[in-house]
C-alpha cells in the first residue's frame, strides 16, 4: 500500500479535480496487474486477452483464473470494460459487428474459441443473467422449461416437470409462483423476474454463471433476495458478477477485480480491494475520489 494521502470523496475544487485526473492518467498509463489474479483451481482460465470494436481496443491484455465455486465481482468506472470482459467468456460479444477477442481463454481446459466451438451448447455451460429482466413473453412454466427441450435435456413432461420445479426451488422462486406456473412471466414483479431469469439459466445445467450488473433495476429488498441467492448458488456453480456497487461486490464476491480503461489494474481477496487495496487507482476508485 502506497504512502499517499487520501482525501475520502470527490475533489473538492478544479484545482484539486485537475490534479487529481493528472494522477489518474500517470497512474493508468503503465498498468501492470497486481494482487492473485490466478489460482489454483480455474473453472475459466483466461490469458492475454484483447478486445477491439472496430479499430478500438476496449481490454489490453487482460489475465485471470476464476475458481471453482467462486464469485468473483468486477468492478471499475463507467466504459472500464466490465461488461465487454464478461462477454467474451460465453462469447456474447459474437453477437456484435466488429467486435474482435483475442487471446486464450478456456473453460475447465476446453478452449472457448477454438474453431469447432458450437456457442449454443457453450451458452448452456456459461449461462447468463442480464442488467434488465427479460424473460420471454410465455408462461413461468415455459420459461423455465424451454431451455431444457431445446439443449435436449429432457422432453418427457415428467422429466420437464421436475427441471422447473427444481430450477425454480433453486433459485428461490417456487414458493411464490408454484400455484401460477401458466401464468405470464413478464406478470411477476421486476425481482421475481429477475429470479425467474436465474432459474431459466440454471435449468440447462450450467457450470458458470455470469452476471451484468443483475440487479441494478431492483429496489433494495429484491437486490438483497438475488444477493443472497449469489450466496446460496456458489455451492453448485461459478460466478461471475459485473456491479456498480462496492457495497454489492464487497458483499458477494470472494475475490474482486478493479478494472479501469480496458486494464485489469487489481485483483485481490475482496476485503483486501475494500480495506486495504495493493494499487493506488484502486485505492483512489474505493475511495469515491473518482468513478
Ligand atoms: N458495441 C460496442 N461498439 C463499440 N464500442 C463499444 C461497444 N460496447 C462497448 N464499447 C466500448 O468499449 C468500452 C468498454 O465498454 P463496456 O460497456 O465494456 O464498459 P463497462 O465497464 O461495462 O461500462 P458500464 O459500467 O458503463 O456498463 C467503452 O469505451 C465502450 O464505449
Amino acid at each position: 500500500m502506497s504512502t499517499m494521502t487520501l482525501n475520502a470523496g470527490p475533489a473538492a475544487t478544479a484545482e484539486d479535480a485537475t490534479a487529481e485526473q493528472n494522477f489518474v492518467k500517470t497512474r493508468a498509463e503503465n498498468i501492470k496487474t497486481v494482487g492473485t489474479p490466478f489460482c489454483d483451481d480455474a473453472k475459466l482460465r483466461m490469458r492475454n486477452v484483447n478486445v477491439f470494436y472496430g479499430e478500438t481496443q476496449a481490454i489490453h491484455d487482460v489475465s485471470l483464473d476464476i475458481g471453482r465455486n467462486e464469485v468473483v465481482a468486477m468492478i471499475g468506472p463507467s466504459g472500464c470494460g466490465k461488461s465487454t470482459f464478461l462477454r467474451c467468456l460465453n462469447r456474447m460479444n459474437d453477437t456484435i459487428e466488429g467486435c474482435r477477442v483475442e487471446g486464450e481463454l478456456s473453460l475447465d481446459g476446453d478452449a472457448i474459441y477454438g474453431p469447432k466451438v458450437d456457442v449454443v451448447p457453450l451458452r448452456a455451460r456459461v449461462g447468463m443473467v442480464f442488467q434488465k429482466p427479460n424473460p420471454f413473453p410465455k408462461s413461468i412454466y415455459e420459461n423455465v422449461a424451454y431451455g431444457p427441450k431445446i439443449h435436449g435435456i429432457a422432453s418427457r413432461r415428467a422429466e420437464l416437470d421436475e427441471i422447473v420445479e427444481n430450477s425454480l426451488r433453486r433459485a428461490g422462486l417456487w414458493n411464490e409462483v408454484k400455484d401460477r406456473l401458466d401464468k405470464p412471466g413478464t406478470g411477476l414483479s421486476g425481482g421475481q423476474q429477475q429470479r425467474l431469469c436465474i432459474a431459466r439459466a440454471i435449468a440447462v445445467s450450467p457450470e458458470v454463471i455470469l452476471m451484468d450488473e443483475p440487479c441494478s433495476a431492483l429496489d433494495p429488498i429484491a437486490t438483497a433476495r438475488i444477493e443472497e441467492l449469489i450466496d446460496e448458488l456458489r455451492a453448485n456453480y461459478t460466478i461471475a458478477i459485473v456491479t456498480h456497487s462496492m457495497q454489492q461486490a464487497a458483499r458477494v464476491s470472494q475475490r474482486t477485480a478493479y478494472f479501469h480503461l480496458g486494464k485489469l489494474v487489481e485483483v485481490n481477496d475482496t476485503e483486501t480491494v475494500f480495506t486495504n487495496p495493493e494499487h493506488e487507482l484502486t485505492e483512489a476508485y474505493i475511495t469515491g475520489r473518482f468513478g
